[in-house]
């Protein structure tokens, strides 16, 4: 009896498996699984027994790759729990498509006004894969030889925190602070207390939630608002960074002003801007391509140029104490860790496409989840080919007139 059963778990295996690879060969590999389990089912190759087994066996292996293998390095998102933050399911698909209209042609977006609603459409669409297959800290960081993807990142966050001296007693401010990664990070690493700012509702609750968990909600508080029109009193801050995030802004200067405001005289404030190099080049159409896929992938209002940074500090009234790109040598490539990743795209690809089929994910994550596979190519090919940077750094400070 056991030995019958077995070889029925063994051949309807097989057969799944050979069924699974003609399909992986012919269809979208997403498809494989699905179909392979309905022709093997319909073809009633086994008794109900040896099935209950076969189907336990499938159940627990989609188990391990789901919750347990498909997880990121840094657990708390696993992939059951994909959501389009605070959209519901049936109108992720009109989100999605009016995000990818809107953000057509970056360049030519005359609408400023309405990028930040866009910008928060973006971000209800993706958070959730993004802390389930990065981790909660949404930027890049140079990579280091022998060093995790988490401690580089760890690194690259606690170097803004010591430019701009946060220590314990200083309040600061975090501009665009998304669920809260480097925030928790720079609080535990100075001792500074923190007030981070996101446009998103759905990335505050999930950054007050993480914030509790790791007990650092005493340290961190998170706020949801515009960083163009923040809700701070003036000179109300010791310092301020931001990570990746102005990057969003239809106008640098408007979004520069208003930490110029909140900061106290005296104050510094850091940032890593996402811009083309003097290596990009407007009449190479390679590099226009690769551009605008990542303003289109990545809800950016249009790319600004490396040498627009500065002097939109200095225009609202800040000096330029330090400049940098932070992703030139000896600094390791910031964009290995999207390369060593592919395989892993395609276990998430995998992974979205059969829970949206089960209904565990909501459908319209399938194409959130291409859309990022796509601009995770696009951004390694910016990389490579040296006309971008996620981190050009730029340290300023407000003027104190008592100097
Ligand atoms: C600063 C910004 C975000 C930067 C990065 C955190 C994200 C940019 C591209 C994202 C990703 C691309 C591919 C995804 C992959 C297909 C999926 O399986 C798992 C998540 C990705 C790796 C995802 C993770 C975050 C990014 C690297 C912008 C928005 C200004
Ligand atoms: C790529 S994420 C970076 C988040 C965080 N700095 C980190 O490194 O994990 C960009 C962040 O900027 C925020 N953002 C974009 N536009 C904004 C705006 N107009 N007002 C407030 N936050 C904004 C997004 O909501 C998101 O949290």
């Amino acid at each position: 009896m056991v030995l019958t059963t077995l070889s029925a778990i063994k051949h309807f295996a097989l057969s799944l498996l050979a069924k699974s690879f003609l399909c992986l060969s012919v269809f979208d590999p997403s498809l494989s699984l699905s179909l392979s389990l309905k022709i093997a089912y319909r073809e009633r190759e086994m008794d109900s027994l040896s099935l209950f087994f076969t189907g336990s066996l499938i159940a627990f292996g989609l188990y391990w790759f789901v919750w347990i293998h498909g997880s990121a390095e840094q657990r708390g998102k696993s992939a059951a729990d994909l959501s389009c933050g605070s959209i519901s399911a049936d109108k992720i698909g009109d989100k999605y498509t009016q995000y990818l209209s809107f953000f057509r042609r970056p360049k030519e977006i005359d609408t400023a006004d309405r990028v930040p609603a866009f910008v928060d459409t973006f971000y209800n669409l993706v958070t959730d894969i993004y802390e389930w297959g990065w981790g909660q800290s949404f930027h890049f960081a140079p990579s280091h030889l022998g060093r995790t993807h988490r401690d580089a990142t760890r690194a690259h966050e606690e170097f803004a925190a010591d430019l701009i001296s946060a220590s314990p007693g200083t309040r600061i401010l975090d501009v665009g602070c998304g669920v809260g990664g480097p925030m928790r990070a720079i609080a535990a690493h100075s001792g500074t207390r923190i007030v981070g700012i996101t446009i998103n509702e759905y990335q505050v609750s999930r950054a007050r939630l993480h914030n509790k968990k790791s007990g650092l909600d005493g340290q961190c508080e998170v706020v949801c608002g515009n960083f163009l029109h923040m809700p701070f009193e003036d000179s109300s801050f010791d310092g301020a960074y931001a990570i990746e995030a102005t990057c969003h802004a239809p106008s640098l200067e408007e979004v520069y002003a208003e930490i110029h405001r909140v900061l106290k005289p005296g104050g510094l404030y850091v940032t890593y801007e996402w811009v083309t190099t003097e290596l990009y080049r407007p009449g190479n159409p390679d590099h226009v391509e690769i551009i605008q896929e990542i303003e289109r992938g990545n809800a950016l209002p249009g790319l600004r140029s490396y040498d627009q940074i500065a002097d939109a500090a200095r225009k609202v009234g800040f000096e330029v104490l330090r400049e940098e790109d932070l992703a030139r040598p000896p600094a390791g490539q910031w964009w290995s860790r999207l390369k060593m990743s592919r395989l892993a795209y395609w276990r998430n690809h995998v992974v979205v496409t059969v829970l949206a089929w089960l209904g565990i994910a909501p459908k319209g994550v399938v194409e959130v989840h291409d859309m990022l596979f796509n601009t995770a190519d696009y951004l390694t090919r910016a990389g490579e080919s040296g006309i971008f940077t996620p981190m050009h750094m730029v340290l300023c400070r407000k003027p104190d007139n008592r100097d």
